[in-house]
């Protein structure tokens, strides 16, 4: 078969800011990508409106791109622990939570605390779980969803499907692969979850509706997808026990394949289900959003030049913009360490670097101490990753090597996702 014959598959991903589409062949090349920002379409990234017209937009950059004949199956990926009460037809009853906004009721998470086992993601006041236990007041409410089940079921008619990885935080237990019955203990009424496929299984045909408005074909095969932090995970290539990935974003997350499940919530690590390979990790509030506090993005760039990453400030800092941290040290009341300032700034980001590099070292530490395989190799993302002077301080620290990524885009490990699905629907 000719190149330009070849099947293709879609991954979508709705970030934090953004949705962004790719087209991938099977041999894993990218072959067109769009993207759209949700404030074009509103000021409240809450809007679901706004996220599926900026799925719309971005989807119909790659369509515009390639023959849509080609399009074998296509998979989304949202952010963890968005989730949104909606009717049989998928209209939204009230305004979504994000997988930041916290529950504030108490009774809710209380039930939550005693009836959900320790090791259990569904723990906090952003979780799944404490999500539903809100929505399930609201009248008319048919399923309680993730934002990726939500936009998925714009290509496949059904709002009542989600995913392993989507479905962790909700209380989902990947081991057993159920929900588990501790659930309807806190009162959530479980007849709201969605049922839950792997990733990157067939879900359904697109309806024809969909199939209608994006020009594709009738027998292309929806399948389920993840979460943004696996699907950037994926992206990178990474895919042997060992293999970790350090997103330097506005927060650090850490994650590493590992061959068998970690849960360890007085850390904030928990396991996502890839196949019979997990993700093991978590997401500190460390970051650039730490960096962000002090300095715009040129001014970091142009004192970089002054650092000599080769020597050690001793400045030891724990790098915060507030009290409180989720992993690798669970405390919602950690204080931030940075003390004391020095008057010299290039100074002062790199002990914000070090910092920074110290908390990855312990994420990545914390993982082998529970059991995780030896860490062989860090591939990294976020706008972290293109500074080397950061990049030369944490090589000092954390002694593996460093690997080129596949691809940054979360939308690749999506579509990476969809083309499993297509395998196993036989349509590749
Ligand atoms: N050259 C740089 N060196 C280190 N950090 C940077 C650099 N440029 C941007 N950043 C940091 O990267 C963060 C944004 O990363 P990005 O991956 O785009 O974020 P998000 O997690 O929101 O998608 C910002 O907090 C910023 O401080
Ligand atoms: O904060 C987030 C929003 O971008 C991420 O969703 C989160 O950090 C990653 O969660 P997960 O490990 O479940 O993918």
């Amino acid at each position: 078969m000719r190149r330009e014959d070849a099947p293709l598959v879609i991954g979508i991903d709705i970030g934090t800011s953004g949705a962004r589409a790719v087209a991938m062949a099977p041999d894993f090349s990218i072959v067109a990508s769009g993207a759209a920002k949700i404030a074009d379409f509103s000021a409240d990234r809450r809007d679901p409106v706004a996220w599926w017209k900026a799925v719309q937009a971005a989807l119909g950059i790659v369509l515009d791109a390639i023959d849509r004949n080609r399009v074998r199956a296509l998979a989304i990926d949202g952010t963890s622990g968005t989730m949104l009460p909606v009717s049989e037809t998928g209209e939204p009853l009230s305004m979504p939570m994000m997988y930041n906004d916290p529950v504030a009721d108490h009774i809710i998470l209380d039930r939550i605390a005693r009836h959900a086992p320790k090791e259990s993601a569904a723990h906090g006041a952003t979780s799944g779980l404490a999500k539903l236990l809100t929505f399930q007041r609201q009248p008319d409410v048919y399923r309680v969803i993730h934002q990726a089940d939500w936009l998925m079921g714009h290509f496949t008619g059904l709002y009542d499907v989600s995913d392993e990885n989507n479905a962790l935080k909700t209380g989902y237990d990947p081991i057993s692969r159920s929900w588990p019955d501790w659930i309807g203990e806190t009162e959530a009424d479980s007849r709201l979850l969605p049922d839950v496929l792997p990733a990157g299984s067939p879900v359904a045909s697109i309806s024809d509706d969909a199939a209608a408005a994006f020009g594709l074909p009738a027998d292309t095969v929806i399948v389920a997808g993840t979460t943004d932090g696996c699907a950037s995970f994926l992206a990178t290539g990474a895919d042997r026990p060992g293999d970790g990935v350090s997103a330097l974003g506005t927060t650090l997350t850490v994650k590493m394949l590992s061959d068998k499940p970690l849960f360890a919530p007085e850390y904030g690590l928990y396991s996502h289900r890839i196949g019979d390979t997990w993700l093991a990790g978590g997401a500190s509030n460390t970051g650039g959003v730490v960096l962000a506090a002090h300095f715009s993005d040129e001014r970091i760039i142009a004192l970089s030049k002054e650092i000599d990453p080769t020597r050690e400030t001793g400045l030891d800092y724990y790098p915060l913009v507030k009290p409180g941290e989720r992993f690798p040290i669970n405390d919602p009341a950690l204080a931030p360490r940075m003390d004391p300032r020095p008057d010299n700034d290039a100074m002062f980001l790199q002990g914000i670097f070090e910092g920074i590099a110290a908390i990855e070292k312990l994420a990545y530490e914390r993982l082998e101490a529970l059991g995780s395989p030896k860490l062989a190799s860090i591939r990294t993302v976020g706008g972290g990753a293109k500074n080397p002077t950061w990049t030369a301080i944490r090589g000092r620290k954390l002694f593996v090597p460093f690997l080129p990524l596949a691809s940054e885009e979360a939308a690749a490990g999506t579509a990476r996702l969809a083309l499993q699905g297509a395998m196993a629907a036989g349509v590749l």
